[in-house]
């Protein structure tokens, strides 16, 4: 679903990837770790075309991006979705207009058509029926992160790109965000990567994961990354906060 190879990314003189390669594959979950400053946005913008790499390929789909331009780009993009880590609504417009935004851009389907996809969508992240209605302020922040989700599934992505998707929710609203896209993944056969430094919903929902070291990504299941020899992913995943993990991996 996804190769990058070889990829180089920098501002100025601050090399932040260097010969990055990761390979993505067709219905499963992987999660992306790695320190503050690491790249993990960057690499996720770089993806989806946000950032240009300096040096590299990113494959999508079986086809180099770098080689797509104007309206094959944009349908390229609309078979991905994207969830930014603050959400990214508009704040002027409700969720149901909101989940219509790419709806109307890339299919312009009838007005009443696209209505009832989007309620589609509400009702497929667990919404309520009447929060389509409902402008993001004033729903709470986990209604809103489902919100969205929605948006970014208005176009029936194969790809789905999620920033840390569970920061500032409560355990409760975590671990029920998580099975949410752990259903989406199964039901809907979508493959996903998910930048999150929840090790629970590594641990829950990830097949692999992916973590961002030295400029690179070293790809593993969690028994596997338990075992790798290096400093920050010891600290990370033998650390206090890698208890529930550990236990559930041994
Ligand atoms: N537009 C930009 N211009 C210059 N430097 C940038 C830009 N965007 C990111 N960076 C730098 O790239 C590095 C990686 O940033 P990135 O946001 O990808 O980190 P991250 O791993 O997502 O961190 P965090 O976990 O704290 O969100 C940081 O040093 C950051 O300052």
């Amino acid at each position: 679903m996804l190769r990058l190879r070889g990829i180089r990314t920098q501002f100025g003189d601050k090399v932040i990837h260097d010969n990055l390669d990761f390979d993505l594959f067709r219905g499963e979950i992987v999660g992306l770790v790695g320190g503050s400053g690491s790249g993990k946005s960057v690499l996720l913008r770089t993806i989806i075309g946000l950032i240009q790499a300096r040096a590299g390929t990113v494959e999508m789909l079986g086809v180099d991006t770098g080689t797509l331009h104007g309206k094959a780009k944009r349908q390229m993009l609309a078979r991905t979705g994207v969830q930014f880590q603050d959400g990214a609504l508009f704040s002027s417009l409700t969720v149901t207009e909101n989940i219509i935004v790419p709806i109307r851009e890339h299919a312009g389907l009838e007005e009443q058509t696209m209505r009832e996809i989007a309620a589609l969508k509400v009702a497929l992240v667990g919404l309520p029926g009447d929060a389509g209605d409902k402008k993001p302020s004033e729903l709470s922040g986990g209604m809103r992160k489902r919100a969205s989700l929605a948006r970014a599934l208005a176009l029936d992505p194969e790809l789905l790109f999620l920033d840390e998707p569970t920061a500032g929710l409560d355990p409760i609203g975590a671990s029920h965000y998580d099975e949410l896209v752990k259903g989406l993944s199964r039901n809907l056969g979508l493959t996903i990567l998910m930048v999150t430094h929840d090790l629970d919903s590594l641990s829950a929902i990830c097949d692999r994961i992916a973590v961002l070291l030295d400029k690179r990504v070293v790809v593993g299941t969690m028994a596997e990354l338990l075992e790798y020899d290096h400093p920050w992913v010891r600290e990370y995943f033998h650390g206090p906060r890698g208890r529930a993990a550990r236990q559930e991996h041994k």
